[in-house]
């Protein structure tokens, strides 16, 4: 049996990050940047008022009250703008360029409000409510590293330094196919024997958190002529496909039996559990496939360990798993020697320190347990017996 460590290392080492490409704006949401972006201005690009009130020379403000003739209006987008001299007042808005010659800015609240003449109560220092120009970002700066993930903060970055287009890795495009004669649709009646397919749901919205864009391809049965044709359906929309069942020992396993004949998949017993049987290769020599085991804890605990990492690869990121925390465990546990256990588990965080319970239910059926998990424990393989109390390494699941 393979181990965890060398799985994922065969699996990342037949994985080229996808070719970057330019993206409007609002499109590349969630890839990943493939250059830096610098910033063709200083921002703010000029100095501009904090607040709706009046530009002043602070050297007006000496004694107070004081009243000052009102020049003019300054608004935000104005760009004939005014200028004062002490003696001077002009009434400015928030984002508004500074007048000329004006180094402070008083809120209304400070004034009378006046409009053609405005007495201030309350004064300040030079420099009062003015933002300066470049106190943001500097011209020249980089303002996202090549390797930033592109979220709001970063998209409005972006937009603020003017692009309107970026050289973006995109999101890996990941169709989920379940395989199984016994599976339907949620939504539908059940004969004896059947099941709801929820592996293919609980997939595409993995992938989607994991940074890659899901496609649920619903499911076929265990027939190879329709896996097969299902799966060349999918070659040419897929940058990475995920199957679960039918890799096990079981006679209508097909999965194994259609990936195996071209020698495009490789089928491995790795040494963990969950995800014994696994598969990856290939398909027609150009695209990923991870073939995960069908039971559900299974699948899943295979896509964190396995496709996670490897969607992340192939945006240019490290190939990290789900964030780990050390933690004390409330219970005693046990593992089988050889075997890297992934316990489902509940993470809380009190004074401090984590500590991790784990779920009573460990079966690869029990959805129950995995839903109602926010973390997953992993014993090592050397590990047999942690008494409770002991410090275990836990993986926190995306909420
Ligand atoms: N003789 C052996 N039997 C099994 C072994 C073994 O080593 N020797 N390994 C067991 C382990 S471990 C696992 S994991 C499973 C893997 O099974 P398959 O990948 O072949 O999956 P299936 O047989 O198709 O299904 C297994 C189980 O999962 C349910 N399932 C499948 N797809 C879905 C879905 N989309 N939504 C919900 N549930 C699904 C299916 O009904 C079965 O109950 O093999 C063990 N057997
Ligand atoms: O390894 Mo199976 O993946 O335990 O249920
Ligand atoms: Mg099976």
């Amino acid at each position: 049996m393979r181990t965890v460590e060398e799985h994922l290392r065969a699996v990342l080492s037949q994985l080229t990050p996808l070719p970057s490409l330019q993206m409007a704006l609002l499109e590349s949401a969630g890839t990943v940047l493939a250059e830096p972006v610098t910033a063709p201005v200083s921002l703010p690009p000029f100095d501009n008022s904090a607040m709706d009130g009046y530009a002043v020379c602070a050297s007006d403000l000496a004694v107070l009250p004081v009243t000052l003739p009102v020049v003019g209006d300054v608004a935000a987008g104005d760009g004939g703008v005014i200028g004062i001299r002490p003696g001077l007042a002009a009434r400015i808005m928030t984002g508004a360029p500074m007048p000329g010659g004006a180094d402070t800015v008083i809120p209304v609240e400070w004034t009378d409000g006046g409009a053609v003449s405005v007495t201030i109560r309350q004064g300040a220092a030079a420099g009062n409510y003015v933002r300066r120009a470049g106190e943001d970002v500097r011209a020249g700066d980089v303002v996202l590293p090549a390797g930033t993930r592109l979220g709001a903060p970063q998209l409005g970055m972006a937009a603020a330094v003017g692009r309107a287009h970026l050289m973006v890795r995109p999101r890996p495009r990941v169709v989920v196919l379940s395989t199984g004669d016994e599976l339907r649709d949620p939504g539908t009646k059940l004969a004896y024997g059947q099941i709801w397919d929820s592996n293919s749901f609980m997939l595409t919205t993995a992938v989607n958190e994991a940074g890659g864009k899901g496609f649920r391809q619903a499911f076929v049965g265990d027939d190879a002529s329709a896996v097969r044709e299902v799966l060349d359906d999918l070659l040419a929309r897929a940058d990475v496909i995920i199957t679960t069942g039918g890799v096990s020992m079981g006679v209508y396993d097909v999965v194994k039996e259609v990936l195996s004949g071209g020698g495009d998949v490789e089928f491995q017993k790795v040494a963990m559990r969950p995800g014994k049987p696994q598969g990856f290769g290939l398909l027609d020599g150009r695209c990923p496939i991870f073939t995960l085991p069908g039971n559900p804890v299974s699948a899943y605990v295979s896509f964190q360990v396995f496709v996670r990492p490897a969607l992340r690869h192939l945006q240019g990121l490290p190939a990290e798993g789900l964030p780990v925390v050390t933690a004390t465990c409330t219970e005693p546990l046990t593992s089988p020697d050889g075997i890297e256990q992934y316990l489902r588990a509940t993470l809380t965080f009190a004074d401090g320190v984590y500590s991790v319970r784990p779920a009573s239910a460990q079966g690869s059926h029990q959805m129950g347990a995995l839903a109602d998990a926010n973390g997953l424990i992993v014993l090592p393989r050397e590990v047999t017996e942690a008494p409770a109390g002991s410090r275990v390494r836990v993986l926190k699941l995306p909420s």
